[in-house]
C-alpha cells in the first residue's frame, strides 16, 4: 500500500550560473513496510530526492508513484506522508499537544476528543507524556525531536520522510534515537525513507541502504550486501569506518601466471588466479585497485607464526584507541599508508616494525573506471582457488 516508486526520476535546478543536475536516472522501489537510507556526501541529491517524494519540489522528468497514485503533480498534503526535520520546524507560540495535534486538527474529520486521545497515545509512545503542557522553548533537544517525531506518527501517513532528523544532537542521544526511531518502524511497519550523510547511521537503522554520488545511485541493497559486495569503488570507500585500504595495481604476467603488481610499490604483488581474470575480462597491463578494509589486516609483532612469503613489513605510524579497537597507521617501506582495524589488547609501539598479511577471500578488486570485478568472497560466491604471495 506504501510503496514508493521512482521512475527514471531527474531533477534540474536552474540557476544563473547554468543548470544544476541534482538527480539523473533514479529509479527505485520502497517496498510497503520498508526502511530506504537514503545516503551520501553533502550535495549527492538525497535531500532533493526525499523532497520530491515530500512534493516540496518539482519532478523535472520521470515519474514518482506512491502506493498505486503517480504523485508529480499532486499537492504536499494531499500525499498522505509525513516529514520530520532536522530542525524540529516546531510551532513555538504553542504547546506540545498542540504542535503534535496540529495536522490532525486541519486535515481530519475528528472530533477535538478523538484528537485528545491520539495525541496522549503518541505522547506515550515517545515517552513524553508529561510535556503536553509545555512550549518548546522549555524542551531539550532530544525532546523537541519527539515532539516532532510523534507529529508525524500522530497523523498515521502512507509514507514516513525524515531528513537528517537526528544531525542537532549530541552523539550519545543520537545513538539513543536511531534504536528507538528503528523500534517505532518497525513497530507501526510504515514505509520510510530516511535522509542521512552519516554511513554508521544508515548502516545501523536500514532494511536497505541506497548509496548516492554525484546525483547518482550507485547501489541500492541491504546493509551486509553493500558492505561485503560493493557495487563500485565509490560505494566501497564510503561505506566502512574507518575506510577500505585501496592500492593501485597493474596486471601482469610472470611465467604463464597472472599477478597484480603495485604500481606505487613494485615490491608488492599478488598472484591472480585465472578464472578471475577470465571471468572479469582484464587484461595484462590494465590497471586496477585492491580493496582490504582495515579489520581483515592481521597484523603482527612475530612473523614466524605466518607464511613468510605472504608477509609485508611496515612501521607503525599511529595507534590511535577506539574503545574496542585500536585503529593502526601503517607505513610499508614504499606506496601507500594501511590503516588496520584491530583489537584494544593490541597495541604495538608507534615508531616500531610489524608484518602484515590478510587471507585471499577478503580481497576486492575494481577496475579504473571503478567497477567492482571481485568483492569479498562469502558461500558460493568464494574466490578461495585464488592464489596470492606478498613478496617483500
Ligand atoms: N534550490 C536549489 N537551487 C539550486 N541548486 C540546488 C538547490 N537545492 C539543491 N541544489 C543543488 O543540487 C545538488 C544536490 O543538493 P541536495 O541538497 O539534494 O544534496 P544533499 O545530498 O542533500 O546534500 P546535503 O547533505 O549537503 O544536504 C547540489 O549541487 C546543490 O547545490
Amino acid at each position: 500500500m506504501g510503496r514508493v516508486s521512482f521512475d527514471d526520476v531527474k531533477k534540474v535546478y536552474g540557476s544563473s550560473e547554468g543548470d544544476i543536475v541534482a538527480v539523473e536516472d533514479l529509479s527505485l522501489d520502497v517496498s510497503d513496510g520498508e526502511f530506504l537510507v537514503l545516503v551520501g556526501p553533502s550535495g549527492c541529491g538525497k535531500s532533493t530526492t526525499l523532497r520530491m517524494v515530500a512534493g516540496l519540489e518539482d519532478i523535472t522528468d520521470g515519474r514518482i508513484s506512491i502506493g498505486d497514485h503517480v504523485v508529480n503533480g499532486t499537492e504536499p498534503r494531499e500525499r498522505d506522508i509525513a516529514m520530520v526535520f532536522q530542525n524540529y520546524a516546531l510551532y513555538p507560540h504553542m504547546t506540545v499537544r498542540e504542535n503534535i495535534g496540529f495536522g490532525l486538527k486541519y486535515s481530519s474529520d475528528l472530533s477535538k476528543e478523538e484528537i485528545d486521545d491520539r495525541v496522549e497515545n503518541v505522547a506515550e509512545m515517545m515517552d513524553i507524556p508529561d510535556l503536553l503542557a509545555d512550549k518548546p522553548s522549555q524542551l531539550s533537544g532530544g525532546q523537541r525531536q519527539r515532539v516532532a517525531l510523534g507529529r508525524a506518527i500522530v497523523r498515521e501517513p502512507q509514507v514516513f520522510l525524515f531528513d537528517e532528523p537526528l544531525s542537532n544532537l549530541d552523539a550519545k542521544l543520537r545513538t539513543h534515537m536511531r534504536t528507538e526511531i528503528t523500534r517505532l518502524q518497525r513497530e507501526l511497519d510504515v514505509t520510510s525513507i530516511y535522509v542521512t550523510h552519516d554511513q554508521a547511521e544508515a548502516m545501523t537503522m536500514a532494511d536497505v541502504v541506497a548509496v548516492m554520488n554525484d546525483g547518482i545511485l550507485q547501489q541500492a541493497a541491504p546493509p551486509n550486501e553493500v558492505y561485503n559486495h560493493p557495487a563500485n569503488q565509490f560505494v566501497a570507500g564510503f561505506i566502512g569506518s574507518p575506510s577500505m585500504n585501496f592500492l593501485e595495481m597493474r596486471l601482469d604476467q610472470h611465467g604463464g601466471r597472472h599477478a597484480l603488481v603495485g604500481r606505487e610499490n613494485e615490491s608488492v604483488s599478488y598472484g591472480l588466479d585465472d578464472t578471475v581474470v577470465e571471468r572479469t575480462g582484464i587484461e595484462v597491463g590494465d590497471h586496477l585497485t585492491l580493496g582490504v578494509r582495515p579489520e581483515d589486516l592481521d597484523v603482527a609483532r612475530d612473523p614466524s607464526q605466518y607464511d613468510a612469503d605472504r608477509l609485508l613489513t611496515a612501521t607503525v605510524d599511529v595507534v590511535e584507541p577506539m574503545g574496542s579497537d585500536n585503529f593502526l597507521t601503517l607505513l610499508p617501506q614504499q606506496g601507500e599508508s594501511w590503516v588496520a582495524r584491530v583489537d584494544s589488547s593490541y597495541a604495538p609501539e608507534e615508531g616500531g616494525e610489524v608484518v602484515m598479511t590478510f587471507d585471499p577471500g577478503v580481497l576486492h578488486l575494481f577496475a579504473r573506471d571503478g567497477t567492482t570485478l571481485k568483492s569479498q568472497g562469502t558461500g558460493n560466491d568464494a574466490y578461495h582457488a585464488e592464489e596470492y604471495v606478498i613478496a617483500p
